[in-house]
């Protein structure tokens, strides 16, 4: 099932500078792609557009099947919901434990709290940090921290995950593991793009590859299909 689309995207920054250019690719449920390209080739604006911190200057944006443009302000929390995000510095609550961090998607949903406990000590267990619950994320390393992180985006069980450079703050060993992380998470039908100017880790990774190249989507390289 094509869970996200983009129809000849198009994003001219207020400066005038056009940042994405007649853009079209699909993606299907379950599916992961990575995004590499140069500083600057436009991998961040590509992101923006379908967490809506940026709307495009032309084409059309489709997340299962909603073009993005009928999502108005008062929708953006919704469509927050559905969408989760991995931030390079990780953004968490540092004096709050890992359950607090991880939850939080949760409770800002609403969800009934027994459904809460179970699905955060899941998760953290799928990232490798089962049992450490009541850790503050200043007791672990960045990497772990990045894994929190990671654990709270997927928690809500989005139907797509969008991370820019996560592992831009990591050396390389760490950064290799915390990118496999991203191909191992469970399928459960959520569309995972992962930002990367390193294209020498994303190729070892043997996903999907989206190349960009000053705004053009210059190659979409499947391992499967070469
Ligand atoms: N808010 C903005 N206003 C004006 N220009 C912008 C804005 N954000 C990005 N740009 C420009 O758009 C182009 C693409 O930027 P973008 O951040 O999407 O690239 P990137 O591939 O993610 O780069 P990097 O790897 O350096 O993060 C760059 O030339 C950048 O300067």
């Amino acid at each position: 099932m094509t869970l996200l689309r983009f129809e000849h995207v198009s994003k001219q920054y207020a400066g005038g500078y056009e940042a994405l250019k007649d853009i079209s690719f699909e993606a299907e449920a379950g599916e992961m792609l990575f995004i590499t390209g140069h500083s600057g080739a436009g991998k961040s604006t590509l992101l923006r557009l379908i967490h809506l911190s940026e709307r495009p200057t032309r084409g059309a944006v489709l997340v299962g099947g909603r073009n993005l443009a009928t999502v108005r302000r008062r929708g953006l929390p919704q469509h927050r919901r559905r969408v989760g995000v991995v931030f390079q510095d990780h953004r968490l609550l540092m004096d709050r434990s890992l359950f607090d961090n991880v939850a939080l998607p949760l409770v800002i949903a609403g969800t009934a709290r027994a459904e809460i406990e179970k699905r955060v000590r899941v998760i953290l267990e799928r990232v490798g940090l089962g049992g450490r619950e009541r850790a503050l994320p200043i007791m672990l390393s960045s990497g772990e921290q990045q894994r929190v992180g990671i654990a709270r985006a997927v928690v809500g069980r989005p139907d797509v995950l969008v991370a820019d450079e996560p592992t831009g703050n990591l050396d390389p060993d760490l950064a290799a593991e915390v990118m496999a992380l991203f191909t191992e998470l469970p399928a459960q039908g959520t569309c995972v793009l992962v930002a990367s100017h390193d294209l020498h880790q994303v190729r070892r990774l043997r996903r999907r590859v989206l190349v960009l190249d000053h705004g053009h989507l210059i190659d979409d390289y499947r391992p499967e299909a070469a």
